[in-house]
C-alpha cells in the first residue's frame, strides 16, 4: 500500500529565476499521478523536491507525518528509503552488469546476503521483463531496456512512492506503450504510490489517475484524470490537446496582441476522452475508478464519445467519416 505525498505552498527559486510559486497538491495513496508542463516550468525541480535533494524556499511536503522540506538529515536518510526513483536514462552504472546495477541498493543499504539478494534481483528483473538479461552491460542493450533496468532497481527496495522521469524520452511509441502498461501492471501488484513527469501528452491521457500541469511559474490545475480532460480551461485543454491556440505561445505565454489575434476563432472541442489504460490481468487496479465515474459523481458531461472502447471507437471515425 503506498503513501500518501502531500505539497503544501511549495515555492522554489534559483537566484531571481522563480520557478514555480505557492503549489499545492496531495499525490493519493497507491493512485498514479502524471505530472505535465511545458519545457523550463520546473517539473524536474518538482520531482527533486518531493525526494528532498533540492530545499525549497517556502512550503512543505509532508510524508508519513515528516515534512521532507524542514526535517533533519537523519530523518530525511529514513523517508527516503520509501522513495524509488528511475531518472531519465536509467543511471546505470556502465561498467556494472544490468544484475549488479539491480543488486547495487540492496549491497548499500540492506545486510541481505548474497543467496537473498539474487532471489530479489531474478524477482525484480522478471517484472520488469529482462529476464535473462542480467550479464549484460548497459551499453549493450537499447534505451528502453536500460530504462527497464532502472525500474528494476527502484523497485529492489520495495518503495511505497516512485518517481518516473521522463520514462518516454528517446523512445519510440511502440516501446512507450509498452513501458506504460509495464506501469499500470506495476502499480496494480505493488501498489506504490506513482508521480511521472513526461512530455507524452497520449501518457498523460490514458496512464494516469491524476494530472497536474505547471505554467507560467504556478500549478495550473491538479485533479483527477477525467477533470482535466473535459476542463476547457485554456491554459489545461490547450496542453492535453496539443494545440498551437490558446495561450501557450512558441516559449512562453502568449502577449495580449496574439491572443487578441486569436479571440475571433473559438477554441477547437475538446476530444473525446479515452479510456484509462487497464492491468494485463483486465482486473480494476484497486485505486482506479470505472470509466466515467467522476464525470457522473460531477454532473459533468464528457465530450461526445468518451469512454468507448477503442473498436468502438474506430468505428465511430469510420462512420463519422462515411457521413462527411
Ligand atoms: N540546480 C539548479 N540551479 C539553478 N537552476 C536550476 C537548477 N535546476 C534547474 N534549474 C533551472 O530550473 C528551470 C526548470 O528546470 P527543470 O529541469 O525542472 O524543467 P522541466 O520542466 O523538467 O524541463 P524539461 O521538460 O525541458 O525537462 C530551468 O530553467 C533550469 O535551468
Amino acid at each position: 500500500m503506498g503513501t500518501e505525498v502531500r505539497v503544501e505552498g511549495l515555492t522554489k527559486a534559483f537566484g531571481k529565476q522563480m520557478i514555480w510559486r505557492d503549489v499545492s497538491l496531495t499525490l493519493p495513496a497507491g493512485e498514479i499521478s502524471v505530472m505535465l508542463g511545458p519545457s523550463g516550468t520546473g517539473k524536474s525541480v518538482f520531482l527533486k523536491t518531493i525526494i528532498g535533494l533540492i530545499k525549497p524556499d517556502e512550503g512543505h511536503v509532508f510524508i508519513e507525518g515528516t515534512d521532507i522540506a524542514t526535517c533533519s538529515e537523519r530523518e530525511l536518510y529514513d523517508v527516503r528509503k520509501l522513495f524509488g526513483v528511475l531518472f531519465q536514462d536509467g543511471a546505470m552504472f556502465g561498467s556494472m552488469t544490468l544484475y549488479d546495477n539491480v543488486a547495487f541498493p540492496l549491497r548499500e543499504h540492506t545486510r541481505k546476503n548474497e543467496t537473498e539478494i539474487r532471489e530479489i534481483v531474478m524477482e525484480k528483473m522478471e517484472m520488469v521483463g529482462l529476464a535473462g538479461a542480467e550479464t549484460k552491460l548497459p551499453g549493450e542493450i537499447s534505451g528502453g531496456m536500460r530504462k527497464r533496468a532502472g525500474l528494476a532497481r527502484a523497485l529492489v527496495l520495495e518503495p511505497e512512492i516512485l518517481l518516473i522521469d521522463e520514462p518516454d524520452s528517446g523512445l519510440d511509441p511502440v516501446r512507450t506503450a509498452y513501458i506504460n502498461q509495464l506501469f499500470i501492471d506495476l502499480n496494480a501488484q505493488i501498489e506504490a504510490t506513482f508521480l511521472i513527469v513526461t512530455h507524452d501528452i497520449n501518457t498523460a491521457r490514458t496512464v494516469p489517475d491524476n494530472i497536474g500541469l505547471l505554467y507560467h511559474r504556478h500549478l495550473a490545475m491538479f485533479g483527477p484524470r477525467e477533470m482535466l480532460l473535459s476542463s476547457s480551461e485554456p491554459v489545461v485543454s490547450q496542453f492535453l490537446n496539443a494545440q498551437r491556440q490558446g495561450p501557450i505561445g512558441m516559449s512562453e505565454e502568449k502577449d495580449e496582441d496574439e491572443l487578441a489575434g486569436e479571440s475571433q476563432y473559438a477554441m477547437p472541442a475538446l476530444p473525446p476522452i479515452p479510456l484509462q489504460l487497464a492491468p494485463s490481468s483486465g482486473l480494476l487496479r484497486r485505486t482506479q475508478s470505472p470509466p466515467g465515474e467522476w464525470c457522473r459523481r460531477n454532473g459533468v458531461t464528457p465530450p461526445p464519445g468518451s469512454f468507448a472502447s477503442e473498436s468502438a471507437a474506430a468505428g465511430l471515425a469510420v462512420g463519422a467519416g462515411g457521413a462527411a
